[in-house]
């Protein structure tokens, strides 16, 4: 079972973003980074989503795919875009 939608978790990082503290929330650190940092955790998961998937197992990948989808939001959230922004173009 889910702890949370895609959604959900994209309201909880835009509230991280704008009101956490980077010592405490990653979400908070990685925009205060900026899009560079973030950019590169992107490149990084999209890699190990590919080698779980090819090497690992069904839940290995999934887990690779979450934390994809997590820092893909973090940089929605850094570039001030909204989950409607992306879904025009689904
Ligand atoms: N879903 C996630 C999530 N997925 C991945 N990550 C981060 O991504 C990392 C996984 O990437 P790596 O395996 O590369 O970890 P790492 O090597 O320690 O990463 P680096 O520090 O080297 O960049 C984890 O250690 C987390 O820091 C996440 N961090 C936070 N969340 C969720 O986001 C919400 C807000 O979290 P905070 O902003 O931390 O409060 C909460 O609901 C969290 O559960």
């Amino acid at each position: 079972m889910a702890n949370k939608t895609f959604e959900e978790l994209f309201t909880e990082l835009q509230k991280k973003a704008a009101e956490g503290d980077p010592a405490t929330s990653r979400t908070a650190q990685l925009v205060e980074q900026g899009v560079h940092s973030i950019g590169k955790k992107v490149v990084e998961e999209a890699a190990e989503v590919w080698m779980a998937a090819e090497h690992e197992g069904a839940d290995r990948t999934a887990e690779e795919i979450s934390q994809l989808l997590y820092h893909l939001q973090v940089m929605m959230v850094a570039k001030g875009l909204s989950l409607d922004d992306v879904y025009a173009h689904l």
